[in-house]
């Protein structure tokens, strides 16, 4: 239903009308359109989460919101509605009819008064939901039926009710969550949910730990399956089906560890651990970034200064002091906020890296940005710090993500930026599989690698007098958009980051140059280029950034692809097989790996520079692998359009 027309303000409206204590809602008045037709994304009307001009989500997450739900009023957003949040509310009743939204991919329905049986039926056709979260009600019953047939489901929380009987057979299961605590359950854990944290089982005291033996499909249509039924079930069917359960826990291992590693490369890496990685994009949002922060709004000696100073020079002190709880923006082209907006915005974790945690907060205008905490920062003071910001604002180039605004405090420096919708090259490179997304193929990773190059030579342009205009090149630090644009993001901070940390964490201290001769150069990006193109095209990840400090290693990228080639043993096998590519790519590639190692030459001297290094990159074709290059875009268009474009939000 396009969001522009009336019909769907009157039906938001009447969906509202049907709720009570609806005060949160007040500017869901008709008076604006929920949606923009040509926004990409927009939050008019709050809670409501629109892409391209149709509405995605219905967020309502602690609003105070009372009384029952009638679903049944949105009918006409069946094909749209991706996610809904009624979270932590009060309100009461039967499970609304979720599913007359077949395309729905989460539904929070958590901490609320909802009771009484749920339907048998009442997930049916919901093969897209990943996440029911349905805690903390009082629901009584058995577990619906409908719930084991959900292909795509990975969370399913139902702790905290009331429900009765056996847990139903879950075949091959995606779940990854399943929490059924403190209910009424009785009989024996399903083998196949075996693996699940045994937490997830505790406070039903009726509910036991079952035997090893794998359960059959038959027992799938009873909720009250015996438990004898469980044992007696090996046969060779069986087998091979607990064969493929195994792979499927395999595989599902695998794409976790893809993601630990993401996770925990950085934790790895640096000293001071932050806080747990979320790469969920439909992670709810249940705190504000204050809240997830503990960054105070203002600095309480700075404001009793601001608001109190009188006298000779008082009021210099106390302007400066104002000034010093102000955001600081770098560009006069953005939307301008305050840092209460963001203090106050809904907030996601969206990793932890060396140098603090960075945050995805939703402006009252509904974009999106990223704020990005960093505590190794007074390596100039405040003048100098400001001076250097400017020169960055000033910075304009497609693939450079654009500082938008920063602040300063003494102890605590704040840098914000625009949220990219794919997130970074790291985890499509690593951690693909855990997010349920093809492996980039070549002509995709071509292109990033262009977009890095033009991007890296423009720094080298604009920031001359830096040593290294990057200094921090790693592929976390290069994000994605829709399109796979990449954006170079974290540069030229080497200046304003305490030297002993930048020692220890940056990539350019990682350099052979740093570990022999304790100096970086001017060629040291390229290094940084040339070890992020072998990751590229490697599928792996540099194992030598994990060092920490000045410690030689031999575990180096580089150093692994150069002895393949020197063995003479076949240089195929260096390149990723996820990648994919035609032959005609193959000639393509073999350039591409070429030029990496150029870059990564121990020797500065024999190092490409900076110029040759962008022209050689340029020249690369990429209408040699024509075919592959539209099937590639085909296949991530394709995903696209079947994980919905509302994925792009965190608003679940
Ligand atoms: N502007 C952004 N848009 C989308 N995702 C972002 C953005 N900035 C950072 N991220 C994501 O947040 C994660 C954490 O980023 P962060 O910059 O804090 O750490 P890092 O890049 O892993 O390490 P380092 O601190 O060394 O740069 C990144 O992996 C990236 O996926």
């Amino acid at each position: 239903l396009p969001t522009d027309s009336a019909a769907l303000k009157n039906i938001l409206l009447k969906f509202k009308s049907s709720l009570s204590n609806t005060t949160a809602l007040s500017n869901w008045d008709g008076k604006s359109p929920p949606c923009n037709k040509e926004n990409i994304t927009t939050l008019n009307w709050k809670g409501i989460f629109c892409s391209n001009g149709y509405i995605r989500g219905i967020h309502l997450p602690n609003m105070g919101l009372t009384g029952t739900v009638d679903l049944s009023l949105l009918v006409d957003l069946k094909e749209d509605l991706r996610n809904l949040n009624f979270a932590d509310n009060s309100f009461q009743g039967p499970l609304p009819d979720l599913n007359i939204f077949g395309a729905l991919k989460s539904a929070f329905l958590s901490n609320n008064q909802f009771s009484g049986t749920i339907p048998d039926d009442a997930f049916k056709g919901m093969g897209s939901l990943k996440k029911l979260h349905l805690s903390n009600n009082t629901f009584t019953g058995p577990i619906p039926k409908s719930l084991t047939n959900l292909a795509n489901l990975i969370e399913l929380k139902l702790q905290d009710n009331k429900f009765e009987g056996q847990i139903p057979y879950f075949q091959d299961p995606k779940l990854q969550v399943f929490n059924v605590s403190n209910n009424n359950l009785v009989g024996t854990i399903p083998p196949s949910l075996g693996k699940m944290d045994p937490s997830f089982f505790t406070g039903n005291k009726g509910l036991t730990q079952s035997s090893q033996a794998t359960p059959t499909p038959a027992d799938s249509g009873s909720n009250t399956r015996s438990p004898e039924s469980e044992s007696n079930t090996k046969n060779p069917e069986s087998e091979s089906k607990g064969t493929s359960r195994l792979t499927i826990v395999l595989a599902a291992v695998g794409s976790l560890l893809g993601l630990a590693i993401i996770v925990a490369v950085p934790f790895i890496l640096c000293r001071k651990q932050q806080r747990k990685a979320s790469l969920s994009i439909e992670t709810p949002l249940p705190s504000n970034l204050q809240k997830k922060t503990g960054i105070k709004e203002t600095d309480r000696s700075l404001k009793s200064l601001s608001e109190g100073s009188v006298g000779p020079g008082g009021s210099t002190r106390g302007k400066k002091a104002a000034e010093s709880t102000k955001l600081s923006f770098v560009r006069d082209d953005r939307e301008l906020f305050d840092l209460q907006d963001l203090l106050k915005a809904s907030a996601e974790i969206l990793g932890s890296g060396c140098f603090g945690s960075s945050y995805k907060a939703a402006l009252p205008s509904g974009h999106m940005m990223v704020v990005k905490r960093f505590k190794q920062m007074n390596n100039v003071g405040r003048e100098e710090f400001q001076e250097h910001m400017k020169r960055i604002g000033r910075l304009r180039h497609p693939n450079l993500l654009p500082l938008v605004s920063y602040y300063y405090r003494k102890e605590e420096k704040l840098l914000i930026s625009d949220f990219v919708d794919r997130g970074s090259l790291a985890v499509h490179l690593h951690g693909y599989q855990a997010i349920q997304l093809p492996s980039l193929q070549w002509a995709t990773r071509l292109k990033v690698i262009k977009g890095v190059a033009k991007g890296l030579g423009y720094l080298y342009k604009e920031l001359p007098s830096l040593i290294a205009p990057h200094g921090h090149m790693k592929s976390s630090n290069v994000l994605l958009n829709e399109a796979y644009e990449p954006f170079l993001t974290d540069y030229g901070l080497t200046p304003v980051i305490n030297q002993e940390s930048a020692q220890d964490l940056m990539v350019a201290y990682k350099s052979p140059e740093f570990l022999q001769q304790g100096r970086i150069t001017k060629k040291t990006d390229i290094w940084g280029l040339g070890i992020l193109i072998l990751e590229i095209l490697t599928g792996k990840f540099p194992a030598n950034f994990l060092q920490q400090g000045k410690q030689k290693t031999d575990v180096d990228l580089a150093n692994w692809v150069n002895s393949v080639v020197e063995s003479g043993d076949n240089i195929s096998q260096v390149f990723d097989k996820d990648m994919g590519g035609t032959n005609n790519s193959q000639g393509e590639m073999m350039k591409l790996l070429n030029i990496a190692l150029a870059c990564c030459e121990a020797e500065v001297e024999k190092r490409l520079d900076m110029k040759e290094a962008v022209e050689k990159i340029e020249e690369l074709k990429e209408r040699d692998g024509e075919d592959d290059f539209y099937s590639s875009c085909a296949s991530e268009a394709d995903i696209k359009s079947s994980r919905g474009k509302s994925d792009d939000f965190a608003f679940t």
